[in-house]
């Protein structure tokens, strides 16, 4: 595998846990290469300036088109399999496991996965559209979620975290991979327990501790089947099998 990521940023400083735990060791020991760089690296100007005020009016400032530019200009590599460039914004594609799979599989191809963080009040459009009409550049803008952060940093680093956990090398047990939430099941994770078999009165379900297998597996897929049909019924309607989905539609 020899993908990477890179993640332009005015604040290098944000992507820090990229260096700590499983990212960070898979990085010391060469299974994913993750590059951070200083957007202001690429200014001009005495001041370092990224930002200017915004056409049209309204409050804050917008990143400039031109220091972007030449930032991901020297950034994205031709040398790569392929580029996607992730622009973080809350006008973004919902960021799903599907989507964490697709990019994990772009990098174990030797592609690039390249993060534009925006801050203010985000990047001049003209960015992503610019690259977006270059033949050899994907544009992904992206979302993790319905609510508004200061900048795209978080959403780099969460990005990051779920598709370097995908990557061959980087989690010890792969295994746990395929029984995961949002996983293959597409259900949510069933409770799990360890010592001590009573705490605070609270004791672990008998099931657990029967030793059969077969009990326990019905056990676990009956609680994250509740789970989901309780926090996430969403998912459970994708989930369905397909005499339940036509049932649904007869009705
Ligand atoms: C662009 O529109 C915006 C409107 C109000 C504030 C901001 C702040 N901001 C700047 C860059 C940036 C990048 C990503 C995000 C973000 C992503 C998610 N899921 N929430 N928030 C927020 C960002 C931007």
């Amino acid at each position: 595998m020899n993908g990477r990521i890179d993640i332009v940023t005015i604040f290098p400083g944000y992507l820090a846990p990229l260096d700590l735990s499983l990212v960070g060791k898979a990085r010391s020991e060469g299974v994913l290469d993750v590059g951070v760089h200083d957007l202001r690296d690429w200014t001009a100007d005495r001041h370092r300036t990224v930002d200017d005020t915004p056409f049209g009016g309204g409050a804050g400032m917008v990143m400039r088109p031109d220091v972007w530019g030449t930032a991901l200009d020297d950034v994205l590599l031709t040398e790569a399999d392929s580029r996607t460039l992730v622009l973080p914004t809350p006008a973004g594609e919902r960021f799903t496991q599907a989507m964490a799979e697709e990019l994990a599989l772009l990098v174990c191809a030797g592609g690039q996965i390249a993060f534009a963080c925006g801050r203010y009040e985000g990047i001049d459009a003209r960015v992503a559209e610019h690259y977006a009409n270059r033949d050899d550049v994907t544009v992904r803008e992206v979302s993790i979620g319905d609510y508004v952060l200061n900048g795209g940093e978080v959403a780099a680093l969460v990005i990051t975290e779920a598709v370097a956990r995908l990557l061959p090398g980087v989690i010890g047990n792969p295994q746990s991979l395929v029984e995961e939430s949002h996983g293959s099941a597409g259900l949510l994770e069933y409770p799990v327990y360890t010592k001590p078999p009573t705490w605070r009165d609270l004791d672990v379900p008998e099931v657990l501790r029967s030793g059969d297998h077969g009990r326990i597996g019905t056990w676990r897929r009956a609680r994250a089947v509740e789970r989901t049909a309780r926090r996430r019924p969403d998912l459970l309607a994708r989930h369905a099998p397909p005499r339940v989905r036509e049932a649904k539609a007869i009705d």
